[in-house]
């Protein structure tokens, strides 16, 4: 674990002492041109609205959810990869989102990113050698060049030969090892992770996390994870965040989230995790969603997630929109019958069989 952060009077509002990253009512929307010429702004897909997240120093935070939620939107808006349309983002207490120029070009030293599909983030016509010391050139850091790329190699478990090689000639687990041993070049602090492992095969998926792991520990450093697989983020997360339809619908440490799920949607997406045993498997609760993840063009009204939830109840969840509240010590959802969903006085609305049929 790397030491916690000096806070410090900059440190975003609420944000726990040991918080490396916070993120304050960040929102990210794109616009949506339209006109005769196409250059009136007529509407904006909200991809990430109104979030507030903190990942502690030495720690993993894994973020899920389904495709199209906002998930690399709110990742790149931290590394400020993509434009912040509101709210701030702190790194060590220093307001990132306002940073500009040389100030910015310096704070990315500290935050890196993995990408999801190794090849397509690898220059083809870069040896490995020229891909992990370009950041080191940028950055005009000096460094002795084969000294340097022999341990990034080292740190990811790749032989020094391969610092001549080019992409082409690597598996796609070993793509993904040189990926991160750039992302390590800068001995960055955080880094975020973004569906590290869903390109690679499932065998060596494991590889890969297991890697990300070590590191962590090695080296001190704090994660963000994303990724739209459970069981890849159960892996490697100390506390999960669930985004749905650009908000962060549910927040736990691992363990509580696992057995525990609140917020319907969290308590859907776990259901429908197959169980290896038979007899749990029949037994279980299996809560199925209805319809598809609505545009985040025309988000609905009130609760995000009314329109494809089995607990729905009328008027306020279509008018309100809840706040994401601490339920019990450090487990935070925005449901607003979570209490009475929990205790089992609101029960899933029945799904017919034909229902059950049609949606399998
Ligand atoms: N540059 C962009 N311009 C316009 N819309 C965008 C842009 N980038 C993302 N979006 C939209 O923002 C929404 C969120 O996308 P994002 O890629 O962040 O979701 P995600 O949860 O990471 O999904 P996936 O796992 O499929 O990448 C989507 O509706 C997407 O189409």
């Amino acid at each position: 674990m790397s030491a916690a952060p000096s806070s410090s009077d900059t440190d975003a509002p609420g944000a726990p002492s040991d918080a490396l990253v916070s993120v304050r009512g960040l929102k990210v929307h794109f616009p949506i041109k339209g006109g005769v010429f196409g250059g009136r702004t007529v509407g904006a897909v909200r991809a990430v609205d109104g979030v507030d997240l903190d990942v502690r120093a030495g720690t993993s935070l894994g973020l899920v959810g389904e495709s199209g939620c906002g998930k690399s939107t709110l990742g790149r808006a931290v590394l400020r990869l993509s434009p912040i349309t509101a709210g701030t983002v702190h790194f060590d207490g220093t307001d990132v989102s306002a940073l500009s120029g040389e100030q910015l070009r310096a704070s990315r030293k500290d935050m890196q990113m993995v990408f999801q599909d190794p090849l397509a983030s690898l220059n083809p016509r870069q040896s490995v050698e020229t891909i992990l010391t370009e950041p080191l050139k940028a950055h005009k850091i000096d460094f002795d060049k084969r000294t340097r790329v022999g341990e990034l190699l080292d740190q990811v478990g790749l032989p020094g030969s391969a610092a001549q090689k080019y992409p082409h000639e690597f598996s796609g687990g070993q793509r993904q090892r040189i990926g991160i041993a750039r992302a390590l070049a800068l001995e960055p602090r955080f880094i975020i992770a973004d569906e590290p492992v869903s390109a690679l095969d499932v065998s060596v998926q494991a590889q890969v996390l297991n890697l990300l792991e070590e590191l962590q520990q090695q080296l001190g450093l704090t994660y963000l994870v994303i990724a739209h697989d459970l069981a890849v983020v159960r892996h490697v997360s100390d506390e999960v965040a669930v985004m749905y339809l650009g908000s962060i619908i549910e927040q736990a440490e691992s363990d509580d989230l696992y057995d525990e799920p609140l917020h319907p949607y969290t308590r859907s997406l776990m259901s429908a995790v197959p169980v290896p045993d038979p007899e749990i498997e029949d037994a279980r609760e299996r809560i199925l969603l209805q319809g598809d993840l609505p545009s985040p063009a025309d988000p609905p009204a009130g609760c995000r997630f009314h329109t494809r939830c089995p607990f729905k109840q009328p008027t306020r969840c279509d008018s309100e929109r809840p706040e994401l509240l601490e339920l019990r010590p450090g487990h935070r959802v925005a449901c607003h019958y979570v209490e009475e969903i929990a205790r089992g006085e609101i029960t899933a609305h029945q799904l017919t069989a034909e229902d059950v049929a049609a949606r399998a």
